[in-house]
C-alpha cells in the first residue's frame, strides 16, 4: 500500500542545503501499521508529508496503492489525497458545525466511497453510537479522537497517516485509543504510518522504525 524506495529530500537552509532524508526505504502492506520515531528535526513530518503527496521528493520513488507520486500533476495529487489517503492529527480537526454522524460521513462522502456497514461497525467499536447527535465541543478529547479515527477509516482508505494522534490524551485514554486504532486499521485493510515520540504508543503497532541521519532503522536495533 505504501512503498518508499531511496527517497531523498533536501531543504535550502541559511547554512546551506540540508539533506533531511537520505535514501529512505519502507514497504507497508495493506493492514500493517508502523510507528515512525526519531529525534526532533530528524525528518519524520517531512516523510509523512511526502507520503501524503503534500510535498515532492528530490529523488527516489514513492508509491501509494500502486500509484507512483512522482510526476503526478497537482489535480491528480489532490484526487489521490481525497480517495486514497487519510490523515489523523494531534489536533482532531473535527468540523465544529457538524454533529458526530456528519463528521464521520464527511470524508467518505467526499471520497465517493461510502461503506455504510463498515461505518456502523466503526461507530460501534469506537463506542460512539450514543454520541452521534452531539457536536465536537460536547465531547471529551478521547471521544473527539475516536470520531477522527472513524472519519479517517470510514471509506477504508489504502493509506492512513497519523501525526502524534494521542498527543492530547492522558496515558490511559491514549493506550485504549491506540489499541483500537491499530485493530480498526487492520480491519479496514489500510496501511498506517504514524509519527510519535512515544515508545509506549509505538509498541501498539506492528512495526517500529527509527529515523536518524536521513535513514530508517528498526527501533529495536537502536539503543534507547
Ligand atoms: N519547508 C522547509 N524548509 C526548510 N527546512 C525545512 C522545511 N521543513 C522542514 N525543514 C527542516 O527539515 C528538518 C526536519 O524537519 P521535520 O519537521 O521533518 O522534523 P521532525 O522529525 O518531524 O521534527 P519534530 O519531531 O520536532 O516535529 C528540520 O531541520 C527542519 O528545519
Amino acid at each position: 500500500m505504501l512503498e518508499l524506495a531511496g527517497v531523498v529530500k533536501r531543504y535550502a537552509q541559511p547554512e546551506g542545503v540540508v539533506t533531511v532524508l537520505d535514501g529512505v526505504d519502507l514497504a507497508l502492506a495493506a493492514g500493517r501499521s508502523a510507528a515512525l520515531l526519531g529525534e526532533s528535526g530528524s525528518g519524520k513530518s517531512t516523510l509523512l508529508h511526502l507520503a501524503a503527496g503534500l510535498d515532492v521528493a528530490d529523488a527516489g520513488r514513492i508509491r501509494v496503492a500502486g500509484t507512483e507520486l512522482d510526476g503526478l500533476a497537482e489535480g491528480a495529487l489532490a484526487a489521490l489525497r481525497r480517495h486514497t489517503v487519510s490523515l489523523v492529527f494531534q489536533q482532531f480537526h473535527l468540523v465544529g458545525t457538524l454533529d458526530v454522524a456528519d463528521n464521520i460521513r464527511f470524508q467518505a462522502a467526499l471520497s465517493g466511497r461510502v461503506d455504510a456497514a463498515f461505518e456502523r461497525h466503526l461507530i460501534e467499536r469506537l463506542g460512539l453510537a450514543t454520541q452521534l447527535r452531539k457536536y465536537p465541543h460536547q465531547l471529551s478529547g478521547g471521544q473527539q479522537q475516536r470520531v477522527a479515527i472513524a472519519r479517517a477509516l470510514a471509506h477504508r482508505p489504502p493509506l492512513v497517516l497519523a501525526d502524534e494522534p494521542t498527543g492530547n490524551l492522558d496515558e490511559h485514554s491514549s493506550g485504549e485509543v491506540m489499541a483500537l486504532f491499530r485493530e480498526l486499521v487492520h480491519e479496514a485493510g489500510s496501511a498506517l504510518l504514524m509519527v510519535t515520540h512515544s515508545r509506549a504508543m509505538a509498541a501498539y503497532l506492528d512495526e517500529q522504525w527509527w529515523l536518524h541521519e536521513g535513514r530508517l532503522a528498526p527501533l529495536a536495533a537502536v539503543t534507547p
